[in-house]
């Protein structure tokens, strides 16, 4: 079966997606995402200048092979830029081989090891009260577990605070958003806001948080420490990993699971985090990491230390990273949970899929394949729109952790 096109197509159905297509001699096609939020066009390029020419022509059945001839192929390894690059073509070659053997992708990862997958919602308030409302709001639609963000009082527009009831996003600008950051204001309130949520809502439900990596480790483990009485799900991303070891000093004060990697490119990123037991749940998801091929090896690494997957599902991931994550959620043994962040109804037209949410759960569907397709004359209605990630700065100006 030999590749005979690939083409990238960028859309913005209310936010951008970058999508590469491929398609073979045999008429099955197979569809993945090179989404880099903020940074879209750098992937095309990649795309279309250095990978798009080295396929054409090849066995598209062989996904382990070209995902080496990719990755050390390149020299310059890893990065979010090269590692999304990869990742597409990765799952366009999964959806191609599962279409063509006329079975949904779980079952080519090894089959079911659950019926449905257990997913997080976003509440977002700007206060303490309408925080605690939100999560209420989620609590109704039948979620089991839900992620609460809020702004801090003393801080005007800290980011996580969602700005449309049920959606967020936080790549709302042309130019970046500036926000402003307190550490000392936010370790002060978070314990009050958990307090409040499980006063008002029990320990039924799951609550996480994720400090988006602007603490120091010290800090995270002060904020671990003070919210243990109201028993996490997680804390995510409480400080940047580039440096792993910062985890041992967070692990030795708090049993608060931690989470983190969803900047994650590759298992080295994570590797002493796993093998050295310092964090939970890894949240490296398919597009971030060089696809299904490469996130199942981190997942099977991580199984060893007792580390479950939590993959990244905010609404930067299209709805094609979503459908293959839940085919790789449906599968793996060590599962823990997933993110989910609904995307936009003109999001869902250009992105057909068979993905559905019932009661806390999503369930993929059986269509061979990842169950998720482009309608490219819809696509084509959505111009590209730059817009770029937020930044952060402490009260007197200096750049911070976002
Ligand atoms: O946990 C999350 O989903 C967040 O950290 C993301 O919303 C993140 O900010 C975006 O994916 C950045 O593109
Ligand atoms: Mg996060």
């Amino acid at each position: 079966m030999r590749i005979t096109g690939a083409r990238v197509i960028v859309t913005s159905p209310g936010r951008n997606f970058v999508t590469l297509k491929i398609e073979t001699d045999q008429g099955v096609y197979g569809i993945g995402d090179a989404t880099l939020n903020g940074r879209e066009k750098s992937v095309v390029a990649y795309l279309e200048d250095h990978v798009i020419p080295v396929l054409i022509g090849r066995d598209a059945r062989r996904i382990e092979d070209i995902w080496q001839y990719l990755y050390r192929g390149a020299y310059w390894r890893r990065g979010p830029v090269t590692m999304r690059a990869i990742a597409a073509v990765d799952v366009a070659l999964w959806d191609i081989k599962a279409k063509a053997l006329g079975a949904p992708l779980y079952d080519l990862l090894g089959g079911r090891s659950r019926d449905g997958v257990l997913v997080y919602g976003h509440a977002n308030g700007s206060d303490l009260e309408d925080t605690v409302e939100a999560v209420g709001r989620y609590i109704d639609a039948g979620y089991k577990a839900v992620r609460a963000q809020s702004g801090v009082p003393g801080i005007d527009l800290a980011y996580g605070v969602g700005r449309g009831d049920m959606y967020y996003e936080p790549a709302d600008a042309t130019l970046p958003t500036e926000t402003v950051w307190d550490t000392r204001k936010y370790l002060r309130y978070l314990p009050t806001l958990f307090e409040a949520l499980r006063k008002e809502h029990g320990f039924d439900v799951a609550l996480l948080h994720d400090g988006h990596h602007r603490m120091t480790p010290r800090e995270a483990a002060q904020l671990g420490k003070s919210l243990e009485p109201y028993d996490l799900f997680w804390l995510e991303d409480s400080t940047p990993a580039e440096n792993q070891e910062a985890f041992r000093l967070i692990r030795q004060h708090t049993t608060t699971p931690l989470a983190v990697g969803e900047v994650f490119n590759t298992i080295w990123d994570a590797k002493d985090l796993i093998q050295e037991q310092l964090i939970d749940y890894i949240r490296t998801t398919i597009v971030g990491a060089g696809g299904l091929t490469h996130l199942r090896r981190i997942a099977d690494f991580a199984s060893l230390w007792s580390v479950r997957t939590g993959c990244h599902g905010a609404t930067d991931l299209s709805p094609v990273t979503m459908g293959a994550a839940l085919h790789f959620d449906t599968w793996v043994p060590n599962f823990g949970i997933q993110e989910y962040m609904r995307h936009s109804e003109e999001t869902d037209a250009v992105f057909p899929h068979d993905y559905r949410f019932d009661k806390g759960m999503l369930y993929v569907g059986d269509t061979p394949g990842h169950g998720v397709d482009i309608d490219e004359a819809l696509a084509a209605k959505y111009p590209y729109e730059p817009r770029q990630l937020p930044v952060a700065r402490l009260e007197d100006g200096t750049m911070w952790n976002w």
